[in-house]
């Protein structure tokens, strides 16, 4: 019986796509929608009837497959999804139409996952949430991945490795399974200056009680370092850093020593409801940990406008979320916009050129692939703009 099933949705499955490439009329195409499984993918290419229609470049018939319920992050066996198969053919229409249904997905999935945790708080069943959360076909970014690339917990318990790849710069690797993944690595330090520059943008000269600076996850300790040689220090510069590894390179490099530093040793999680964060007071606050999900992320934005001192105050974070996929990090940039505007926040992203070549990564696992990275500096929007 199963298998009968089975054998049905790859029929109904091949015979729309088959539809859809040999450009049979639209309404016939629609007929056969209505039957088959829309989440069906071909077994080598691993198209879906939605790559097909991208290919055919047809916005109705995405609309009406996204309606329907095909789904907009399904992958080819070369990794891409319909909407870059779109973009691949400069269509920008259909580009729109499935990057605009995974902002859709991904705002009320995030719903639907605070409404199974107030749940979870109210009746204290952890499954629940663990069960929603999982199942909610979301872009998951390292959630369902237990290496230490993926799961806080397993990436603290491992040992990290701070050493120079081949071009001299500092990295820092740990194991993930069979791979060796970069928990921090040194292209990356252009980015953490133009952050820097940009956080501090008018902030370093900050009169009496100077520039207060909260930073979670030292890694490296590369944006450390440009936050400690602005003009004027940091009056107080908190990090925040759990890895025992980290903070043993931390203590080697004479960051506990520094005047104005705090090191707080833990997750940020750990913290957020104590007194040394409760009470904000920061102009400048950055983040960028390794191994948490955007679930993580989203949760910290809401601390953040607990967290700034002033109306001039900024925040910012490394933004690599769905890094591997130009679709997925475009889908992210706006969720993630529209979450920090939830909670007051206006983004500003400015695109880097990171120009990454094939050398650049040796032999660890890549957590970025694309031609540009976007910087994003939240604040408070103006008065004025909020009036408009
Ligand atoms: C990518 S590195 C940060 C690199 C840093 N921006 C730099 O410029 O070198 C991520 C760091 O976040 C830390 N981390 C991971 N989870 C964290 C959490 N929940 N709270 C605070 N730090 C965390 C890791 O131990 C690691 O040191």
């Amino acid at each position: 019986m199963a298998s009968d099933a089975a054998e049905l949705a790859v029929e109904l499955g091949t015979a729309l796509i088959d539809a859809i490439f040999a450009s049979k009329p639209l309404a016939r195409v629609k007929e056969l929608a209505k039957d088959a499984p829309l989440w069906f993918q071909a077994p080598e290419s691993g198209w879906s009837a939605l790559h097909a229609a991208a290919f055919r470049e047809d916005a109705e018939l995405i609309k009406f497959l996204l309606i329907h319920g095909a789904v907009w992050n399904a992958v080819d066996a070369l990794g891409n999804t319909a909407a870059d198969i779109a973009l691949s053919l400069n269509n920008a229409e259909c580009y729109a139409l499935v990057r605009d249904a995974g902002v859709r997905t991904e705002i009320l999935l995030r719903v639907l996952a605070d409404k199974a945790e107030a749940d979870v708080d109210m009746t204290g069943d952890d499954d629940k949430a663990s069960e929603i959360v999982g199942d909610s076909g979301a872009i998951r970014i390292k959630a369902q991945d237990s290496t230490a690339a993926g799961s806080t917990g397993t990436f603290l318990d491992s040992k990290l490795v701070f050493k120079t790849d081949e071009r001299g710069q500092e990295i820092c690797v740990v194991q993930a399974g069979e791979d060796e993944v970069g928990v921090m690595m040194g292209w990356e330090t252009d980015i953490m200056k133009r952050t820097v520059d940009a956080l501090c943008l008018d902030h370093a000269e900050l009169e009496d009680p100077g520039l207060r600076v909260l930073n979670i996850g030292h890694g490296l300790g590369i944006v450390d370092t440009y936050f400690q040689s602005l003009s004027t220090k940091p009056t107080q510069h908190v990090i925040v850093e759990p890895h025992p590894d980290v903070l043993a390179h931390m203590k080697a490099k004479g960051w506990y020593d520094k005047p104005g530093v705090t090191i707080l040793e833990g997750k940020w999680q750990d913290f957020v409801d104590t007194k040394l964060l409760e009470d904000g007071g920061f102009d400048v606050v950055y983040t960028d940990t390794f191994s948490e999900d955007y679930a993580q992320l989203y949760k910290f934005f809401q601390q953040v406008p607990n967290l700034l001192r002033s109306s001039t105050s900024r925040f910012g974070f490394f933004h690599g979320l769905g890094a591997t996929n130009a679709t997925f990090y475009d889908v992210y940039t706006r969720v993630s916009e529209l979450h920090l505007e939830d909670v007051g926040l206006a983004v500003e992203w400015t695109d880097v050129d990171v120009n990454l070549d094939p050398e650049t990564w040796g032999e660890t696992r890549k957590y970025f692939s694309l031609p540009i990275y976007r910087m994003p500096v939240a604040s408070w929007p103006a008065y004025d703009a909020m009036e408009t």
